[in-house]
């Protein structure tokens, strides 16, 4: 089966960068990513491709290449199902904020919608692939109603997630360490769908990365690959509160135990704990699915990694009243990076809003500086806590454009996104702006201990 068309639901951080990898990758395919937000599709086509809504390093290179030529963002939703092949649904799946299973199941109402959208506008048959990550057997419910409509149209449903990191999005794309497919593979028309979806990844991933599995071991993979991740990190953090206690240091201890092959070197940076906007809501779906089939035992054991994470946030924010004397009221704080992690301009659970929460709740006065965050998001993401009001908020907040214009006149800075600009700041000109004694937080293990204490700093490093 030749696939020409394809749609993609959802233009969001995955939506857009997947799609223009598969367009640059396979220019005879026809790419139309299509989304209800027409501000965001509107980004995506502006002409100065430096402004498309999410920063990814080289992704405005591929925009450039590809657009226009097989690659289209559009706010017509039917028009693209109508024409597509294949359709990608690649949406937001947030934790839910009401009824059942607030706070930890999956909301799906955007992909419920998707699901009879293509259902209502498709006349032809339809191969219709997850991408956005779902909880375990939701490729029952689409089947459910994309097959109520009885007018006959057929479709193949296939699970295939997404495991791009933000700001190397581009990268894990183009070279992944497996791209995952699953499908029913007990019928003639599964076994074509999922090959057509092969064929796609196949222009470019070596054919023995490509992994095909069922559809539920595919839906599962991706939670417990999120929660395998996210584990790795509170594990480390929970080390890195004993370090403090003991004058172990948590980069040697990680070091350490990342030479032996079997745990391996990543993801053991220890950190003010991690953010973004999947490992917490996937970890509290998987927690709550767990709970629906009473594994009591399963579902606490991954509840903890949540639970370690709050606290480290916590205590980091905790730890910088308490080295200021049990006060920051009315102490003028920088807090330099609010993204969740460099080079991405997502701040959806970054740790620096809960930190920065906790220190307007001491009544501390917050200025932000971030390469790539604008101030419109810092205070919409303080506003959605909702911890005060909208003017509490922008009367306590400062969002500056340099990181020398935060730290004047500050007590302390507090170091929260591990952009590469920071180790290369003037630590002796910021130090002499700042009041004395002049407070150092390193929230990423980021800086230099050695020269910004002989500067003159009162330095403290997570797990140090
Ligand atoms: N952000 C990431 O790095 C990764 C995210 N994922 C998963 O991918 C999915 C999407 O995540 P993001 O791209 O980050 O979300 P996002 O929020 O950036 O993008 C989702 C987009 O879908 C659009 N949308 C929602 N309902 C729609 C509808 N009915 N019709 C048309 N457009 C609609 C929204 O307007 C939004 O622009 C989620 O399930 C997430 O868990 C998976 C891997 C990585
Ligand atoms: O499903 C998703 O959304 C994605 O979630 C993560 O990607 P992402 O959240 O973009 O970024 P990560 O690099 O995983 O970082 C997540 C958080 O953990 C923190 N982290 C990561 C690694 C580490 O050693 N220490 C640490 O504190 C980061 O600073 C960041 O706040 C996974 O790495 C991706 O494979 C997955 O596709």
């Amino acid at each position: 089966m030749e696939i020409r068309n394809i749609c993609c639901i959802g233009a969001g951080y995955v939506g857009g960068p997947t799609m223009a990898v598969i367009a640059q990758k396979c220019p005879k395919v026809k790419v139309t990513v299509v989304d209800i937000n027409e501000k965001r599709i509107k980004q995506w086509n502006n002409p100065d491709v430096e402004k498309i809504p999410i920063y990814e390093p080289g992704l405005s290179e591929i925009v450039k290449e590809a657009r226009g030529r097989n690659l289209f963002f559009s706010t017509d939703v039917d028009k693209a199902i109508d024409e597509a092949d294949m359709i990608f649904i690649s949406v937001n799946t947030p934790t839910k904020t009401y009824g059942i299973g607030k706070g930890m199941a999956a909301d799906l109402k955007w992909i419920e919608l998707c699901a009879r959208q293509i259902a209502e506008v498709s006349k032809t048959d339809k191969i219709v692939i997850e991408k956005s990550t779902l909880p375990v057997r939701t490729a029952a419910a689409l089947r459910d109603i994309l097959d109520s409509t009885g007018n006959g149209v057929k479709y193949q449903i296939l699970s295939n997630p997404e495991f791009l990191a933000e700001g190397t999005a581009v990268e894990d794309l183009r070279n992944p360490d497996r791209v995952l497919i699953g499908g029913n593979i007990d019928t003639e028309e599964g076994r074509e769908a999922m090959e057509a979806l092969v064929n796609i990844y196949a222009s470019w991933v070596p054919r023995e990365k490509i992994l095909t599995t069922n559809v539920w071991s595919s839906e599962l993979s991706k939670l417990t690959a999120n929660a395998f991740l996210a584990q790795r990190v509170s594990s480390i953090n929970a080390m890195s509160e004993l370090c403090e206690k003991t004058g172990a240091d948590i980069n040697e201890v990680s070091k350490a135990i990342g030479m032996d092959s079997r745990i391996g070197p990543k993801f053991l940076k220890a950190s003010v704990g991690f953010g973004g906007s999947c490992f917490q809501k996937d970890i509290l779906n998987l927690v709550y699915i767990a709970r629906t089939f009473n594994l009591k035992e399963v579902a606490d054991y991954w509840e903890q990694v949540i639970l370690m994470n709050d606290h480290q946030k916590r205590r980091f924010a905790a730890n910088m009243v308490q080295t200021m004397y049990n006060t920051v009221a009315g102490k003028k704080i920088a807090i330099l990076g609010w993204a969740f992690k460099k080079d991405t301009n997502d701040t959806r659970e970054s740790a620096a809003i809960y930190v920065a929460d906790y220190l307007l709740n001491e009544q501390a006065e917050i200025v932000v500086y971030d390469p790539k965050v604008t101030e419109e998001q810092v205070y919409s993401d303080l506003d959605y806590l909702g911890s005060r009001s909208g003017d509490a908020n922008r009367q306590a907040v400062t969002v500056v454009d340099s990181p020398y214009e935060a730290c004047e006149d500050a007590h302390a800075i507090a170091v929260l996104t591990e952009w590469d600009e920071f180790k290369e700041l003037d630590w002796q000109k910021l130090y002499d702006q700042m009041l004395k004694p002049a407070f150092l937080f390193d929230g990423r293990r980021l800086l230099e201990p050695k020269t910004k204490k002989d500067i003159g700093f009162e330095f403290y490093a997570i797990g140090n």
